[in-house]
């Protein structure tokens, strides 16, 4: 039976914890700790999620709290929109949640994000607990309170920092994700290595059969050490004023292709060529040696991340980085790889060194 939990502070006082189990059994429990007893709750999920968990979350639930409502909306990235969180308001007027209920997101990244933003706008702010079932959602977006929504077709181009009451992994979720979103996931897994943490690099290179195969000690693990180091990150820096930035390894790039290819790419796979050519910019610039990126390529080559689409042109995809959240005074802030598991922010990334990596054609 796997029990971990982990506290997330800010300024020194404890904001929420993050619990790691392989059932939904302790569900009830850790939520009755938030008074739920009186309390309407409305699920948020969609409908694949829906498909595999909801029965399992709401049986648990009912008789528990005032009342269990449940809101569906189609499954992936272009949901992730105000059109969304609308239809979501709409349903909690007309269902009459007040400011003492509370919202549960149940789903991938997706629903964590817009669930999250509507928590965070709706009645100017009610609670909501994280139920992250993917495993990119268990290591990355269900902690550290970033919510929001893309503008048409921009990522997360509005949203709010805003934090969950309790986020409540299920490790076991993991085992029913497609190869290709367990690969996606696995993008900001690699990630947490490079930009923070040698050791861990070299855990996911010595355990990466185990991975591959699901086996639940590697999941257990890997999820913990994940949540550790995005724990580690946004207690120090929850707004992303300096630090934070770091997690955005991979994105400037990745973000651009993700919306110019109209997310028929997942994140995590547009994570991933990003972060290729962050590192190529890396060697390029002898930050890191041409072994350290050959290493960083095999490892991605193993999971089987899809190339850089042939179809998009290398100044739209460096055009589009101008829509960057990081931009500053026209200036973009580029996380570059110092070494494998030391990541830092460049301001002098130019667009020819961008331009240089895509077009050599190796990612
Ligand atoms: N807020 C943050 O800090 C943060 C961090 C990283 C990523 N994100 C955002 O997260 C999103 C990507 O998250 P994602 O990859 O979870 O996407 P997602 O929510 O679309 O889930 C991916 C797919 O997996 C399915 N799925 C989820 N859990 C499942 C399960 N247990 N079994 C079977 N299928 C399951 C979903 O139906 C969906 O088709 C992006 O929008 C990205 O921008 C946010
Ligand atoms: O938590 C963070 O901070 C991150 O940057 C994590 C990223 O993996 C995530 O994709 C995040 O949503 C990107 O944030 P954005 O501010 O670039 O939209
Ligand atoms: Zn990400």
């Amino acid at each position: 039976m796997l029990e971990k939990r982990l506290e997330v502070s800010a300024e020194g006082k404890k904001v929420y914890d993050i619990v790691i189990e392989n059932s939904f059994s302790n569900l009830v429990k850790e939520l009755s700790a938030l008074d739920i007893q009186e309390r309407k709750l409305c699920i948020v999920t969609e409908r694949r999620v829906a498909s595999y968990y909801l029965e399992e979350v709401k049986s648990i639930l009912e008789g528990r709290c005032a009342k269990v409502e449940v809101y569906i909306f189609q499954e992936g990235e272009a949901s992730k929109n105000l059109s969304t969180v609308d239809n979501l308001y709409h349903f909690l007027i007309t269902h009459e949640f007040d400011r003492k209920d509370m919202l549960l997101a149940l789903g991938g990244g997706v629903t964590g994000d817009l669930t999250g933003f509507a928590a965070a706008t709706y009645l100017r702010g009610i609670d909501f607990v994280q139920i992250p079932t993917s495993l990119l959602a268990q290591v990355d977006s269900s902690i550290g309170g970033k919510t929001g929504v893309d503008y048409h077709a921009y990522k997360n181009m509005v949203g709010a920092f805003y934090m969950p009451k309790l986020v409540y992994i299920n490790v076991n979720t993991i085992k029913t994700l497609s190869e290709r979103q367990y690969h996606s996931g696995l993008g900001e897994v690699i990630k947490h290595g490079l930009i923070r943490d040698r050791a861990y690099f070299e855990w996911i290179k010595a355990n990466k059969e185990a991975i591959a195969e699901r086996k639940d000690e590697a999941l257990a693990h890997m999820v913990e050490e994940s949540c550790l180091i995005k724990r580690a990150v946004v207690e120090e820096d929850p707004k992303e004023h300096g630090v934070r930035a770091l997690l955005n390894f991979g994105h400037t790039l990745g973000h651009s292709i993700e919306k110019l290819m109209n997310f028929s790419l997942t994140h995590g796979e547009c994570v991933a060529i990003g972060s290729l050519l962050a590192a190529d910019i890396s060697s390029k610039r002898g930050y890191i040696s041409e072994q350290e990126n050959k290493e960083i390529k095999n490892i991605y080559a193993y999971f089987d991340f899809p190339a850089l689409p042939k179809e998009l042109k290398a100044k739209e995809v460096v055009k589009e980085t101008k829509h960057d959240k990081k931009m500053e005074h026209g200036k973009i802030k580029f996380i570059l790889l110092d070494q494998i598991g030391k990541a830092a922010i460049y301001q002098d990334v130019t667009p020819e060194e961008m331009l240089a990596v895509i077009e050599q054609g190796e990612v």
